[in-house]
């Protein structure tokens, strides 16, 4: 099981006592005995669940819940407090506390409660599901952003690089909004040609061109009430761009062959990774088409530009994985680590997702080792010349720190604290390395 949990309880005893109880339920638990504390923890390590007290000091419970919600998706919480009012309740279960635990009830009560919320995101993750939390603030805030407007009728254009997680996001949004128990359909513009494309998107008549031997709906129609997804939209014609501003501005379309108005109710999400804006400059997106499906414009970071999340990623996909191929894997070296961590993921997390499926399957004794590791970076495979694995254990830890210490403008106790040394030892580093501020 093994779900990370954090207890926030000012009351010692009771805190240890829980750890122990959750503990032996094979939990793996940490302790804060304030929300500050709290928030600290939170910032350093993903937790599936948070219990917290109501009354802690400076900040109370629900304060720390709705900070919990604006700021780490994904992880539930648990309200526990000595006094039960109705009134708490309610407020708590408003701002989303998963669930209310009355101190002095049973703790089964509790236990059951917490079985059943982590079981629900449990078999989330058994169902290849994206790991939508993070330690990293642009990505939470595009998460913010997304839900945010996830809760409007507005369009959205998502900019990523490839394999970044545009698709991902634009799930998220659908599952988010009133839409949600409608249909979500996504089509990719770059893999259809012109001609097929169009009959795609708005479906054709019998006989409306050669070969269509029968009437079809169109993606527009099928994303009725819901959501419709255009993925690489940069590669639309300029000729179905305008048919497409026609259908959201009247909210209708006509099936090809046919000139019978439909009404269609969709939600827009589109997605590239292309600068939409300088084509609108070169004359090769059209201007009013770009201002109409940019309502809201959410950037989501590529993976080197949050390494923090590598690590939790990766441990994600390989229990995805190990459970579907039914190889347990209980380490992952830290040569492993190491070669990740410095690596630039040109293909983002679908690069990492790849790898990680492949170390599983390579994997001999639940152990997965840097052996069958090849990644495709310069440093790791070319232009390598022959050196002692400590000279190149260096390099990579060099470049790996270097990085990160640019990440944070040169703020030594921040870099350290990712890299979980101490400061001294970073700076000891700094030196060995003989790196500059740039
Ligand atoms: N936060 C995440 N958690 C888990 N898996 C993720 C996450 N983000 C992306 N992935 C996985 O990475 C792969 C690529 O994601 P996705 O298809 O959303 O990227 P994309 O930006 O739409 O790529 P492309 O531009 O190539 O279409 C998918 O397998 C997806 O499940």
């Amino acid at each position: 099981m093994n779900n990370p949990i954090l207890i926030v309880e000012d009351e010692k005893d009771f805190a240890l006592g829980l750890k122990e109880i959750l503990e032996l339920e094979g939990y793996s638990v940490t302790v804060s005995y304030s929300a500050e504390e709290a928030l600290v923890q939170l910032s350093k390590n993903l937790y599936d669940l948070v219990l917290t007290d109501l009354m802690l000091g400076k900040m109370d419970g629900i304060t720390l819940l709705k900070t919990i919600k604006d700021n780490h998706y994904g992880t539930k919480v648990i309200l526990m407090t000595a006094y039960a009012t109705v009134e708490n309740a309610v407020k708590a279960m408003k701002i989303g506390a998963a669930s209310y635990y009355v101190k002095g009830n049973p703790i089964e009560s509790l236990i059951d409660d917490i079985k059943t919320i982590l079981k629900a995101n449990n078999s989330i993750t058994s169902a290849n599901s994206p790991m939508i939390k993070t330690l990293n603030k642009d990505y939470q805030n595009a998460i913010n952003m997304a839900i945010k407007a996830a809760k409007t009728p507005v369009n959205i254009l998502l900019i990523g690089e490839s394999g970044a997680g545009k698709e991902v996001f634009a799930n998220l949004i659908h599952d988010e909004s009133e839409r949600s128990d409608k249909p979500f359909v996504a089509v990719n513009c770059q893999a259809l040609s012109e001609s097929v494309l169009e009959s795609e998107l708005f479906g054709h008549k019998k006989g409306a061109y050669t070969g269509a031997t029968e009437e079809r709906i169109g993606r527009f129609e099928a994303a009725d009430g819901g959501t419709l997804f255009l993925d690489e939209i940069a590669d639309l014609p300029l000729s179905i761009q305008v048919k497409l501003l026609r259908v959201i501005e009247t909210r209708s379309i006509e099936r090809l062959g046919s000139n019978t108005n439909i009404p269609v109710d969709f939600r827009l999400i589109t997605a590239t990774n292309r600068p939409l804006k300088d084509m609108v400059a070169r004359g090769h997106f059209r201007e009013d088409f770009y201002y109409r499906i940019n309502t809201v414009e959410i950037a989501i970071p590529p993976l080197r530009q949050r390494k923090e999340d590598i690590r939790p990623l990766a441990e994600h996909f390989v229990k995805i994985a190990s459970d579907q191929m039914h190889k347990p894997v209980h380490t992952i070296t830290d040569e492993v680590w190491e070669h990740l961590l410095a690596y630039d993921f040109k293909g983002n997390v679908r690069e990492l997702k790849n790898i990680m499926e492949r170390l599983v399957v390579f994997s001999d004794e639940e152990i997965i080792t840097a052996e069958h590791l090849f990644l495709k970076n310069d440093i790791l495979t070319n232009n390598v010349d022959d050196q002692p694995l400590k000279d190149f254990r260096n390099a990579l830890e060099k470049r790996y720190i270097t990085s990160l210490l640019e990440k944070n403008q040169f703020n030594v106790t921040k870099t350290a604290d990712v890299l979980k040394i101490t400061r001294r030892q970073l700076q000891n580093k700094i030196k060995m390395y003989d790196i500059e501020k740039r």
